[in-house]
Formats: structure tokens, C-alpha cells, sequence
């Protein structure tokens, strides 16, 4: 009985909040299953419209969530360091990513993201921006071989999304780009496909269902090459830096200019042999499998949805165009992060797609003490809330005429007054993304240098990808774009 009173209390208290109206058991996990096929982006945009800033869902089983756009109620849930708890769907990626910096909690969390911030310094990416541009030039070479014809451009970002990703994580070549049918990154590709399927079928959350799918076997074959691999690189890092200490290494030239650059590995294994935190090559296999996962699928998806957001606004590929060339001119030299902090227009096609495109779409916590907000409401302890980012970002309170694509809005002035919690694709407060200014880099380079070399135009008039809400932010055929060569303007 106790229990029982408990419970309906609970229930009451989440029931303040208003929401769609649920059925018992399964909720209103139906209406995501059947009305709204697969795609949770359609679902919560029209509960969004109906429930306006604040509603609660009951996804089955007696799970509640609360879903905040209120920028608000959403400053007070990140800005502070109580509710830095990830939802539970997170434990999707934990045979990935184990207890990684994305899917770890508490004291565990504390010590890797001070240990692990300091590896982002600008400093260190600086030395990453010949990464971005060498691997830029390979993706200009392979774009402008497809001579015109309709591509899907995400499956050509992601290849090199994934070479850079390797190159600045673990230090080493994949050559994705070169080499696109390697068990590597066939292995990548099979894991977040299983990954995504999983989230999209909340049955599957059971793991003794899920271990009897065939996306579970998948995922598990994937996961064998992906961690061999990581495994295998940290093992032999950590004993090239010993015997280099014994003074017994030489390294060819050829390799010098790799191993020259510190890679997030190499800069793990220093700060945990100088903080005195001695981590395990298995806690350090966790930290750079998640920057394989958060760092490359995130810009990957982002940069398609630019290229798209480019071809169907040709004036602002044009404004874009006419930045590259007055920044770079017609020197085809080595790019340096200061060219790159020159591009304040390519930065605002950047914000302003991700506003319409925000790769991650959605973000969670587990609310484990309960959370007042605004307007009386309480977040009850045991609820999971959920920032519906995609929706914030569409709100016509904060960006009138949100379909429009215009990157003015990022203009400093036509930013004052916004709420710093209105706009946040790279999340907010202590547990933000921690890439944040690596992903932004990266970004600004490749544009650039494709919008450099390369047109890039619609299909068809009026084509527009149709989005579906994964873990990230996809289009369902990928994002179909035709890719022409610039006529370079000659230099004065
Ligand atoms: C367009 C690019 C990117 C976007 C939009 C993005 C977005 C986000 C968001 C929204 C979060 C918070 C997720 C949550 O609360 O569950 C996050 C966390 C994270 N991101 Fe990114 N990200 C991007 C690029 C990157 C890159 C390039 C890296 C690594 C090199 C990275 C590594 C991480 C990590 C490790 C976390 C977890 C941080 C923590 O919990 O302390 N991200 N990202």
C-alpha cells in the first residue's frame, strides 16, 4: 500500500503538468509508433505547437518525461551542476562508448571533464587546422569527380568527417576517403545504424529482447573491429611514449609529421601520467571512442545541412564565396586558424543552419531531485526532462519567420536581447559540448574550402532533405546536392 500511495502521488504530481492525453501502459509512446511513423522530430514539433513551452509524455511503462522550451526553465536545468545526470537512453551507447565523457555521471564525470578540458585548449586545436585542410582537399577532389550528377553529399562529408576524426583523436590514417569500403568504416556506419534503430523502438530498450535482434548482432560484430582498433592504437602509443622516455625510439621521416602532432590520445596519456590520475588504457578507450562517436557524426550531419542551406540560398553561397576569396585571395598556402577567425560570415551560415539543423536535436537529464521552474511547475524526482532543441530553435517568438534561412540573425546586434539559452545546438552550462570549438573549426575550414573550389546547386528546384530525428539529426535519403567547379575570380 505504501508503495502503491507513493506512486499515485507521483503520478499526480507529474499529471500537474499539462500534456497529451495517455493510455495506460503504453502511454503516449503510440502516437509516436503510429502516427508519427519513426520520426520524434514530427511528434514533439506538434505536441510543441499544442502544448506550447512546458508539456509532460508518458512513453509507457510508467516512464514520464517532461519537455522544456521554455529558454527559461531550460537555463535553470543546465546553468546549474545538480542535474548533470544523463536520461536513461543513454545506456544505448554504453556497449560503445562504456562510461565515457557523453554517458558518465558523478564523480566519475568531474574528474574526466577537468582532466579532458584542458586537451581543447585553442592552442592545441590550432595545430589540428592542417588536419582540417588536407583532409578539405581530398573532399573538393572527390566532390568535383562527380562531374554534376546528383550525389548525396552527407555519405562524402561523413568519409572525411571520419578521416579527421581519427587523424586528431588516435593520431592516426584511416584514408576513409581513399578507402571507403574498409571493415573500419563499414564498422562505423553499422554501429550508428544500430544505435539510432535501437532509440527509434522503445521495446528495444529490454536487453534480453535487444540481444535477440539482428541489429543486436550487428552492432556487436561493429563494435568488435571498432574497439580492437581503438584498443590497439592506445596499446601501442603508450608503449612507443615509454620507450621514447628510455630514448629507444626513431621515427622516420615519413611518420614524423604525423607523430609531431599531439593527438587527443597522446594528450590523455600525458595528463594521466601528470595529474597523477593514472588512467587504465580501458578508461582511455572509452574517452576516444566517444570522441570518435560525438566528434565526427555531428559535424558530418551539420555540414550537409549547410551545403544544402548553401544551394538553395545561392545569394548567401555567393556572400560566402566572395568572404573566402577576400580572406584567402588566390593563395593556395596553408591555412591558419587566424584566416579562419576572419570568416564571420561563414561563421553565421554555420549558427544560423545549425538553428535550422541542430545535429543533435534532442538532449536529456534524469531528474533525480525535483526541479521548480517557471510559472509554479515542479519537475517531480524520478522524470527524465528533455530539451527539444530542434522546436527551440524554430520558436516564431524568438526567430520570426523561423523557415526562413538567414544568417543575419547572428549579426551581434540582431542578437542582443535574445535569451543565451534560446539558442543552444552545443547544449549549455557545465556539461555542454565539449568539442564545441574543435566542431566550429573544422566546420569553418571545410565550408570555406568547398565553397572555394566548388557550386553547389539543388537537384531539382525546390528540393528540401526530408529530416528525421535519430540520435542525430539525419535526412531520410540522405541530402541530394550536384557539385560544379568555381571559376576561381583572378587575383589583382
Ligand atoms: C556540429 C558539431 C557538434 C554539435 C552540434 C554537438 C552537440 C553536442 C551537444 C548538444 C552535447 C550535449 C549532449 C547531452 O547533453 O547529452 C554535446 C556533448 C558532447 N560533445 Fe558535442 N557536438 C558537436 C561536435 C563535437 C565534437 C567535434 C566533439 C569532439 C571532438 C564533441 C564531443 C562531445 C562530448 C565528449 C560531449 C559530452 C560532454 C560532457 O558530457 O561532458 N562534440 N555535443
Amino acid at each position: 500500500t505504501h508503495f502503491y500511495n507513493r506512486r499515485r502521488k507521483w503520478v499526480q504530481s507529474v499529471d500537474l503538468i499539462p500534456g497529451p492525453p495517455a493510455l495506460p501502459i503504453i502511454g503516449n509512446s503510440w502516437e509516436i509508433l503510429w502516427t508519427f511513423k519513426t520520426d520524434q522530430t514530427e511528434a514533439i514539433s506538434n505536441w510543441t505547437r499544442k502544448y506550447g513551452s512546458i508539456y509532460r509524455l508518458w512513453l509507457g511503462l510508467g516512464h514520464a518525461v517532461v519537455v522544456l522550451n521554455n529558454p527559461e526553465d531550460v537555463e535553470i536545468l543546465l546553468s546549474g551542476s545538480k542535474h548533470i545526470e544523463k536520461s536513461n537512453v543513454y545506456r544505448h551507447l554504453h556497449p560503445w562508448l562504456g562510461e565515457g565523457l557523453l554517458t558518465s555521471k558523478g564523480q566519475k564525470w568531474h574528474m574526466r571533464r577537468k582532466l579532458i578540458t584542458p586537451t581543447f585548449h585553442f592552442r592545441i586545436l590550432d595545430q589540428f587546422v592542417q588536419v582540417f585542410d588536407s583532409n578539405g582537399n581530398i573532399l573538393v577532389e572527390k566532390l568535383l569527380s562527380t562531374n554534376g550528377k546528383t550525389i548525396n553529399i552527407h555519405d562524402f562529408i561523413t568519409l572525411c568527417t571520419l578521416d579527421i576524426i581519427c587523424e586528431t583523436a588516435m593520431g592516426t590514417k584511416v584514408n576513409a576517403q581513399q578507402d571507403s569500403k574498409s571493415p573500419y568504416v563499414s564498422a562505423v556506419s553499422d554501429a550508428l545504424l544500430s544505435v539510432h534503430m535501437r532509440t527509434m523502438q522503445p521495446w528495444l530498450g529490454n536487453d534480453w529482447l535487444y540481444n535477440r535482434t539482428e541489429g543486436s548482432k550487428t552492432l556487436n560484430a561493429a563494435l568488435k573491429v571498432l574497439h580492437k582498433y581503438s584498443r590497439e592504437v592506445i596499446e601501442s602509443r603508450r608503449q612507443e611514449r615509454q620507450e621514447r622516455r628510455k630514448g629507444s625510439v626513431s621515427i622516420s621521416d615519413k611518420d614524423l609529421g604525423l607523430k609531431k602532432r599531439e593527438a587527443f590520445l597522446d594528450l590523455l596519456l600525458e595528463a594521466s601520467d601528470s595529474a597523477g590520475a593514472a588512467l587504465s588504457d580501458s578508461d582511455i578507450q572509452e574517452e576516444v571512442d566517444t570522441f570518435m562517436f560525438g566528434g565526427h557524426d555531428t559535424t558530418a550531419a551539420a555540414m550537409s545541412f549547410i551545403f544544402y542551406n548553401l544551394a538553395a540560398n545561392p545569394e548567401v553561397q555567393d556572400r560566402l564565396a566572395e568572404e573566402v576569396a577576400e580572406v584567402f585571395g588566390a593563395s593556395d598556402g596553408a591555412v591558419t586558424s587566424q584566416d579562419l577567425a576572419q570568416l564571420k560570415y561563414t561563421e553565421r551560415v554555420i549558427k544560423e543552419s545549425l538553428r535550422l539543423y541542430p545535429s543533435v536535436p534532442l538532449f536529456a537529464r534524469r531528474i533525480n531531485e525535483e526541479l521548480p521552474i517557471t510559472g509554479g511547475y515542479v519537475i517531480p524526482a524520478g522524470t527524465n526532462a528533455l530539451i527539444a532543441c530542434y522546436q527551440m530553435n524554430r520558436n516564431p517568438e524568438v526567430f520570426p519567420d523561423p523557415e526562413k534561412f538567414d544568417p543575419d540573425r547572428f549579426l551581434p546586434e540582431n542578437c542582443t536581447g535574445r535569451h543565451p539559452y534560446a539558442y543552444i545546438p552545443f547544449s549549455a552550462g557545465p556539461r555542454n559540448c565539449i568539442g564545441q570549438k574543435f566542431g566550429m573549426l573544422q566546420m569553418k575550414s571545410t565550408v570555406a574550402k568547398v565553397v572555394r573550389h566548388c557550386v553547389l546547386s539543388l537537384p531539382r528546384p525546390g528540393y528540401k532533405p526530408v529530416v528525421t530525428g535519430r540520435v542525430i539529426l539525419r535526412a531520410e535519403d540522405g541530402v541530394q546536392l550536384k557539385v560544379s567547379p568555381r571559376k576561381m575570380t583572378p587575383s589583382p
